[in-house]
């Protein structure tokens, strides 16, 4: 019998970079509504960055995210709440004030190699009742066995599910399957093991059944893709293609078709696209959330987005150096001035 996997949406969390952090009220009450009809049990609602990833660096939110959190937990009525936590940029005071408004679970994401930060914050997650997730992010960036001593210690820190998180949409194929197979492999009942694709590279999908196949039990995506980078697996295609596989799912695919066209699509201001510089980043493997930090340096310095990518890439820059975005942008710069004068 094929084992059921848990579709996890992250719509609103995910999808806050490509929507420049611009969610409203509503547009999180009729996500959330739609959603939870559709029967997804875990919903993500946050600044894309994660608590407090409203900032200069990351890029400031329309609404506060607690307004959002307990505008969502009030409409659903089944699924759960999770919120994001990037420890050092979140903290446990926000953690415990997003429990307070009902979130009921709490996805902690570190670096692929530095699950060590996280251990105090799935202390206080527990401690709050929260069900807890670990997000190993660029997870391209470590070999399967690496990774999987780093959702070792996730676990033993308390987290029930540690995902392989393809950030950059740089994983294909086996690179997804494996990595969650040594997951599986290293926790056993310990903790179940999810997986989280990007599209740039247009293997999100695909990855996905094949992270399921290789054991993991929960698998995310975004209506409408919308996510960073050339966005997520859309969560109307997963919920329609393991229905073709025959995996349950719980949810509704045709509830979620009409939530992609009717309710998510009318509000977005930027569809997610497999273009040049999502493309540069799923083959470079460049934090998919560096797009429109990317876009931006190149309008303002005039030098091609693509091209920043790829230094990007080449310097194997983490979440949190966005900064570094803007040095790259100013270094082309010169080096195009030096070409011209030479
Ligand atoms: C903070 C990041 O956006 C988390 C995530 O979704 C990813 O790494 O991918
Ligand atoms: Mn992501």
């Amino acid at each position: 019998m094929t084992a059921p996997v848990r579709i996890v949406d992250t719509t609103l969390r995910d999808g806050s970079h490509a929507m420049a952090h611009r969610f409203t009220e509503q547009h999180v009450r009729d996500t959330v509504r739609a959603l939870d009809e559709a029967g997804v049990s875990l919903v993500e609602v946050t600044h894309g960055d994660g608590l407090g990833g409203s900032t200069f660096n990351y890029g400031f939110s329309l609404v506060d995210e607690r307004t959002l959190i307990a505008a969502a937990v009030e409409e659903a009525l089944q699924a759960r709440i999770a919120v994001l936590l990037l420890p050092g940029l979140g903290t446990v005071t926000d953690l415990r004030a997003a429990a307070d408004l009902g979130a009921g679970a709490v996805r902690i994401a570190t670096h692929c190699t530095e699950a060590d930060v996280s251990v105090q914050h799935f202390t206080a997650a527990r401690e709050l009742g929260l069900e807890t997730v670990g997000f190993l992010m660029l997870s391209h960036m470590a070999e399967p066995e690496m990774l999987a001593k780093q959702a070792r210690i996730m676990a033993d820190a308390g987290c029930q599910c540690v995902y392989v998180v393809d950030s950059a949409g740089a994983l294909i194929l086996e690179d997804a399957s494996d990595r969650v197979a040594a997951l599986v492999a290293e926790l056993g009942d310990d903790a179940q093991v999810g997986y989280h694709g990007h599209q740039n590279l247009s293997f999100g999908v695909a990855n996905s059944v094949l992270a399921h196949r290789a054991g993991a039990r929960q698998i995310d995506g975004s209506l409408v893709a919308l996510g960073a980078g050339a966005g997520n697996s859309p969560t109307e295609v997963l919920a329609a293609t393991f229905e073709r596989l025959g995996v349950e799912t719980g949810v509704d695919k045709d509830a979620l078709m009409d939530a992609a066209d009717n309710v998510v699509k009318p509000f977005i201001t930027r569809l997610p696209v497999m273009d040049r510089s999502s493309i540069v980043q799923g083959f470079a493997g460049v934090y998919s959330s560096f797009l429109l930090h990317a876009e931006r340096a190149a309008e303002r310095y005039g030098v091609p987005a693509h091209e920043i990518l790829y230094r990007v890439g080449e310097r194997r820059y983490v979440g949190g150096q966005e900064d570094m975005i803007i040095d790259i942008a100013l270094e082309l710069v010169e080096e195009k001035k030096n070409v011209a004068g030479a």
